[in-house]
């Protein structure tokens, strides 16, 4: 009889803290927010056992993947801003934003009832103090209003400024992680008149490990007025 060979043991993780990862990918953080943000981490990675919040496992991937982004997002925002993060999925990256930017009011949407009431034990579980809706936010902004709008990974550029076309004034900006293809998708957008009325500018550019392309914060602001 052929033995059976023993099973592959799973790779070591890159770095053993979250703070080692973070130096690695050039982002340090104070100690305070580090040990919250691995507290969100181990959340997320326990929940996803039984829901499919995330696709990350270790420190370096929450870093490149998660980390990053809302690094680059947080850093546009200003003291005092209420946001919304729209589609937050498993909380990015406005739980993230929450936690390096106790300055801003973060609140958190999404459409998909699994999604919204696991947002709302991440945050409980957390210790955070975030609203969380489980909503459509172009319902949402009937009733509410925002500085800005964040968002990454949830739909085109053409879908994101249909849905939002006629709620400006409920908002001042929208602030959208892209990848490699925002170019088309602005084109795109362009295309279909999206961008008549507005304005749009590449405020950050970054690479993130693992990305052939790098990312960018797009600020979209309608046309007539100051700038955000
Ligand atoms: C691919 S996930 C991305 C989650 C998270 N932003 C991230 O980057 O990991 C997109 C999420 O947006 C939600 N969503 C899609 N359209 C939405 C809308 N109009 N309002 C609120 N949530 C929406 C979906 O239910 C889904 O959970």
């Amino acid at each position: 009889m052929n033995e059976v060979p023993p099973p592959t043991p799973a790779p070591a993780p890159k770095f053993a803290t979250l703070q080692e990862a973070l130096t690695a990918h050039g982002a340090p953080l104070d100690d305070a927010i580090v040990a919250a943000l691995d507290k969100y981490a181990q959340i997320v990675w326990e929940m996803n056992q039984s829901l499919n919040l995330t696709r990350h496992t270790d420190y370096d991937k929450f870093v490149a993947r998660d980390v990053l982004d809302s690094l680059a997002l947080a850093g546009q925002l200003k003291p005092g801003d209420e946001i919304l993060d729209l589609g937050s999925g498993g909380g990015v990256p406005g739980v993230i934003i929450a936690i390096l930017r106790p300055d801003v009011q973060v609140s958190l949407c999404d459409s998909v009832t699994k999604k919204a009431k696991a947002l709302e034990e991440i945050v409980h579980r957390a210790g955070l103090s975030i609203p969380v809706y489980h909503a459509r936010a172009e319902d949402l902004l009937e009733d509410f209003r925002y500085h800005a709008i964040v968002c990454r990974a949830v739909a085109p550029l053409k879908k994101l400024l249909t849905w939002l076309a006629p709620h400006w004034a409920s908002f001042d900006q929208l602030l959208a992680i892209k990848g490699g293809k925002w170019v088309e998708e602005r084109n795109e957008a362009r295309h279909f008149g999206l961008l008549n009325d507005l304005q749009l500018r590449k405020e950050v550019e970054y690479t993130t490990p693992g990305n052939d392309h790098p990312s960018v914060v797009l600020k979209i602001w309608p046309a007539g007025r100051k700038e955000p």
